[in-house]
């Protein structure tokens, strides 16, 4: 792990949220971006080396949503950052923590993802991060995996 790479609150009203985390962060939102396959819809705002990622439900069985109905508004995940994705993940399954996918999927702002089961992590749903370096025009869209 290289970094905290992005702290994921969960927000009911994107826009509402964007503009308390702008005059909060005094900074302004680099990015939105939805992301289908995951339900949600992402606004990036950076801070020193990290990120803040608020995130809105897109569909009702989004994990967002199922989240915001059981636990309301709040931190939903802490993603770090990690050179090599499909290393991290067989280091982490061969010393028992659970994957929730198996293979890296695409994620927002240009990022191959995984995410542990928070029971791996005390409570706490982790992700794990690779920045994608090839040009993002060249990849698949969609929720592609990568076998290479
Ligand atoms: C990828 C795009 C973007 C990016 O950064 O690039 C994102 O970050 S998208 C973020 C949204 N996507 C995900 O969260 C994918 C991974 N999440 C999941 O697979 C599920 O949400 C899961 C498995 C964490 C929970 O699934 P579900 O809600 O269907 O199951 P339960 O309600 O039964 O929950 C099981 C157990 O986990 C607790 N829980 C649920 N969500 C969280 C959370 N965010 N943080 C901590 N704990 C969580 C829940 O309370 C249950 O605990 P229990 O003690 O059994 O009640
Ligand atoms: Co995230």
């Amino acid at each position: 792990m290289n970094k905290i790479e992005h702290i994921g609150i969960a927000v009911k009203d994107l826009e509402a949220a964007g503009k308390t985390y702008e005059t909060l962060l005094n900074t302004e939102c680099y990015k939105t971006e939805k992301v289908e396959s995951e339900g949600v819809e992402t606004a990036f705002y950076q801070v020193g080396e990290s990120k803040i990622e608020l995130l809105g439900a897109t569909r009702d069985d989004s994990p967002i949503a199922k989240f915001l109905e059981k636990k309301g508004e709040g931190i939903h995940h802490i993603a770090f950052g990690v050179e090599d994705i499909k290393a991290e993940m067989k280091r982490l399954k061969a010393e028992g923590y659970v994957l929730l996918n198996e293979k890296p999927k695409k994620g927002a702002d240009n990022k191959l993802v995984a995410f542990l089961h928070p029971k791996s992590s005390n409570g706490v749903l982790v992700e794990l991060c690779q920045e994608i370096k090839e040009e993002p025009d060249t990849l698949p869209e969609g929720d592609a995996v990568w076998d290479s």
